[in-house]
């Protein structure tokens, strides 16, 4: 095989992992509880593959002869976040959670940040992006000062009207905060969150842009690169990884925007790891805790699974998956801790198979590297001569 296929479903997690407790998050199933709230969900495709027969799913159909092969994997590292999800994916292992700022940033932090970019802040405090523009955009508008939030994630957001303080400034204001936040005082991502319209109608746009640190060490992506390998990021994969690892990436505007990318690279002739994130499931749907949305997003995903499929050539391997949980019908705003759903499916793969409960999310990343013959990465347990 000379190809694989990452789709990270963002957000798209399939229970309450061990020790999901201690990160306050009991009963959570982001699938499940979505399935049961809206009384079913209609996934045929995905169910073929094998979704509802994945260990301990229960309001998913199961089917007798799945499609795919299947299975559900335990995070090692600590967190719950898109980075520690997706670098922990290829093959990393975050031993220490990144730093959060549950009471907002230090003042040492934001004086500076204001020093450096000329301008006061907004807010500085734990909030929802649509939340936080509504209560403080009016007086942005007015002052010109840039809203800085975070979240139980280890982010810097800052949100600023496109017309009140200019993209081009914005991303350098963020650029700025990105080299400001390293060290004692890091954050795993610095996020530009602009937003268009007139007060009491405030929307955000498709302009956000995430600034993260660079993974600490080489993963799968890196050692296909060194193979010659192409690395191809459909969404904000490249951004996740800071580039490093990626040989060509497309941004992308929402998750259909997405898939027709993915169909498109998946036509096209590359060789090595095509990835690609869809992030509205969490963005638009989970954090706002919008549970029919979130049932209508996945079934809007599943009707482009045929086409998907059609698209995969003979040596194609297709691996679908989630990087964290955010359980629309769970407290709060944040993500939730979560096992994360593998579907596998290529013309050469075996159907049918079980992955049962995988040690780590590492897995995925190892056994891409056991397909791609490339190096492999330090975690992880190759399940290639199960699939294949
Ligand atoms: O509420 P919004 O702005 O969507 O922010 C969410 O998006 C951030 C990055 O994914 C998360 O940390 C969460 O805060
Ligand atoms: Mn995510
Ligand atoms: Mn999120």
């Amino acid at each position: 095989m000379n190809r694989t296929t990452i789709i990270i479903l963002d957000s798209v997690g399939v229970g309450a992992l061990p020790d999901s407790k201690s990160y306050g998050d009991e009963g959570v199933n982001t699938l499940e509880n979505i399935a049961k709230e809206c009384g079913g969900i209609n996934l045929p495709n995905l169910v073929e593959l094998g979704l509802g027969n994945i260990d301990g799913i229960e309001n998913i159909d199961k089917v007798s002869n799945p499609k795919g092969a299947y299975g559900k994997a335990d995070e090692i590292s600590k967190g719950k976040d898109t980075t520690t999800g997706h670098w922990e994916i290829v093959g990393l292992k975050i031993e220490e959670p990144f730093q959060t700022y549950p009471d907002g940033f230090p003042k040492h932090i934001i004086e500076k940040f204001e020093e450096k970019i000329g301008r006061k802040v907004l807010g500085n405090k734990v909030a929802s992006g649509t939340e936080i523009i509504k209560e403080l955009g009016e007086e942005h508008v007015k002052t010109g000062d840039p809203i800085v939030y975070t979240s139980a994630d280890s982010v810097f957001q800052v949100a600023a009207h496109e017309d009140v303080i200019s993209l081009e400034e914005l991303y350098k204001i963020c650029s700025i905060a990105r080299e400001m936040l390293r060290g004692e005082d890091q954050v795993a991502r610095v996020i530009a969150r602009p937003f268009l319209g007139e007060v009491g109608n405030f929307t955000r746009t498709a302009n956000r842009k995430d600034y993260s640190l660079k993974p600490f060490d080489k993963t799968v992506l890196d050692f296909a690169k060194e193979k010659g390998l192409d690395v191809i990021a459909v969404g904000k994969i490249e951004d996740i990884f800071d580039g490093q690892g990626v040989t060509e990436a497309a941004h992308t505007k929402s998750n259909m925007d997405g898939v027709d990318k993915t169909i498109e690279y998946l036509k096209g002739d590359s060789k090595g790891i095509i990835f690609t994130n869809l992030v509205d499931f969490d963005a638009k749907f989970g954090h706002r805790r919008n549970v029919e949305g979130y049932k209508e997003a996945l079934e809007e995903f599943d009707k482009r699974m045929p086409e998907i499929l059609e698209s995969l050539k003979e040596d194609d391997l297709l691996i679908i998956t989630a990087d964290h949980g955010n359980d629309p019908t769970y407290k709060g705003t944040d993500h939730t801790r979560e096992y994360i759903p593998i579907l596998v499916y290529g013309k050469n793969v075996k159907s049918g198979v079980n992955l049962g409960i995988r040690k780590s999310f590492a897995d995925i990343g190892a056994t891409i590297a056991d397909i791609l013959d490339t190096k492999m990465p330090k975690n992880g347990e190759s399940f290639k001569d199960i699939i294949l």
